[in-house]
């Protein structure tokens, strides 16, 4: 057990470890005893050091949420005044909850805070967790189902929003850590909140924690000999799996994510799931369930050509064939009116109404295999065309253009070659881009804005059942 005489020694080679001393860290301050003593010990491992090598500041997150908030970040303004320690106060207001409950939109909006005040400075920021922190952590992901990456807890140093969080108390014992703050008369607020049983981690730390200990007065060090084994092979398989999902995925400007289900689904299973993880983990700090990872691994290895999971609100993952698409689709841009103009920026497209409705659903793919898309359902558009128009009703005498320059084919004779019965000639919609048809969807592509290499965008069209019905020579690739 780590005494409180040990402490400043223990910090300040966490610090030399981690080559911390030059590093400007943002120290996060509630108010309460862990993070006092935190900011206490690093005054102490900088007395007397050259400014350069000392300039650590203080941001105290002010979540305007419980009654004693206004005090708190009082009494850590005074502090810091009172110790000539720079000190912000960083005002956040949560608003948008995400479904992930309150605790953790304000556990989010605190990173996110602190992240940004860092980045402007060395990209540190210190937080107090300590061993018990980890033990109450431990069990509430135990309870939760976590695998090993969960169970592996809060690590000494992890990377969010952009900035090194870094953790020097997390070996200590909380005892050590009370007995500091005693023996040095460091001040600190207590924070009310912690008697809430509203709240899992109060109740683990009230009931659970004392039993364990009353079972192993070692509990907090054994869960941590535990952990020390699992970060290291943790370190490992991350690496494996950060490589991993550069080969699977691609990333493209906006923010979502392609990638291929084929080699996805060749992974070996545990490292499938944690490649998933790191790419969820691209949307947001949200914590993503084990059973959102394994929606998409099913998907993936699916025989499906087509699918889709919920993530979250915004978050969805769809499938069509080989390409997999993680993100957050733009404003759906569903309209129903014989015409219509499409931002090829949105997913889908729809023309028509009920059953007689057709679909358009765009994938961007960085680098397409047009080996891959040999039915006349699919288009490849290049990437600077970023508007589209379906139209129905399209006068039979419009022309499209014929690959390779050799004349111009009227829709008429499209229609009439393949067989498409009367009745839907008038429903059956065309492509334009630029005022030119580019597609008859399921019919024939022209030779007009032909993809020649880079990156594209990938158009599936979906005729109606009844279409399909009445028309049943190219039923089955309709419906793929
Ligand atoms: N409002 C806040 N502003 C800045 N940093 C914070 C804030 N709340 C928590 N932190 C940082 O995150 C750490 C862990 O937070 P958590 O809420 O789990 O603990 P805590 O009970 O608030 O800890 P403490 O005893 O320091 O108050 C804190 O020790 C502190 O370093």
């Amino acid at each position: 057990m780590r005494r409180a005489g040990d402490l400043l020694t223990h910090v300040t080679s966490f610090f030399e470890e981690h080559q911390l001393a030059a590093a400007h860290a943002v120290i996060g301050v509630s108010g309460g005893v862990d993070s006092m003593v935190l900011l206490h010990l690093c005054q102490r491992a900088v007395e007397g050091a050259p400014p350069a090598l000392g300039g650590f500041s203080v941001v105290h997150v002010h979540h305007h949420l419980r009654d004693a908030a206004d005090r708190d970040a009082a009494f850590v303004q005074a502090y810091c005044r009172q110790h000539g320690i720079p000190c912000e106060i960083a005002h956040v207001e949560i608003a948008d909850v995400r479904g992930e409950g309150l605790e953790a939109a304000a556990r989010r909006a605190r990173y996110e805070a602190l992240a940004a005040r860092a980045r402007g400075k060395s990209g540190v920021i210190l937080v107090a967790h300590h061993a018990q922190d980890e033990l109450e952590t431990f069990v509430m992901r135990l309870l939760r189902g976590a695998g090993p990456l969960g169970l592996g807890g809060m690590r000494p140093k992890v990377e969010m929003f952009g900035a090194h969080v870094l953790r020097p108390l997390i070996a200590v014992e909380k005892a050590a850590i009370l007995e500091y703050a005693a023996a040095h008369g460091v001040p600190h607020v207590e924070d009310e909140t912690n008697q809430d049983t509203r709240f899992l981690r109060n109740r683990v730390r009230q009931v659970v924690v004392p039993a364990l200990r009353s079972i192993e007065p070692q509990a907090e060090r054994k869960v941590l000999e535990a952990l020390e084994i699992l970060w290291a092979e943790d370190a490992y398989m991350q690496a494996q799996a950060e490589r991993a999902a550069r080969e699977v995925a691609a990333w493209r400007a906006d923010g979502s994510i392609l990638l291929s289900a084929a080699r996805l689904a060749a992974l070996h299973v545990s490292l499938q799931r944690r490649v998933i993880h790191i790419l969820l983990n691209c949307f947001s700090a949200r914590e993503w369930t084990f059973a959102h990872v394994e929606s998409i691994r099913r998907l993936a290895a699916a025989k499906a050509a087509s699918g889709e999971v919920h993530l979250a609100a915004d978050v969805r993952c769809v499938k069509a064939y080989d390409h997999m698409y993680i993100g957050r689709p733009q404003r759906d841009n569903l309209h129903l009116s014989a015409r219509v103009r499409w931002d090829l920026r949105a997913p889908e497209a729809g023309i028509g109404q009920g059953e007689a409705r057709w679909r358009f659903r765009r994938l961007w793919v960085a680098d397409p295999n047009p080996a891959r898309l040999p039915s006349p359902w699919w288009l490849l558009l290049p990437a600077e065309v970023s508007w589209a128009e379906v139209a129905v009703g399209v006068p039979t005498s419009e022309r499209v253009r014929l690959f390779g320059g050799r004349g111009t084919k009227k829709l008429q004779d499209i229609f009439t070659d393949a067989k498409v019965p009367r009745a839907w000639r008038p429903r059956w919609p065309v492509v334009f881009v630029d005022g030119e048809a580019v597609w008859v969807p399921g019919l024939m592509r022209s030779g007009a804005w032909l993809w020649r290499g880079g990156p594209a965008y990938v158009i599936r069209a979906r005729a109606p059942a009844a279409c399909l019905a009445a028309w049943p020579l190219r039923a089955d690739r309709g419906r793929r």
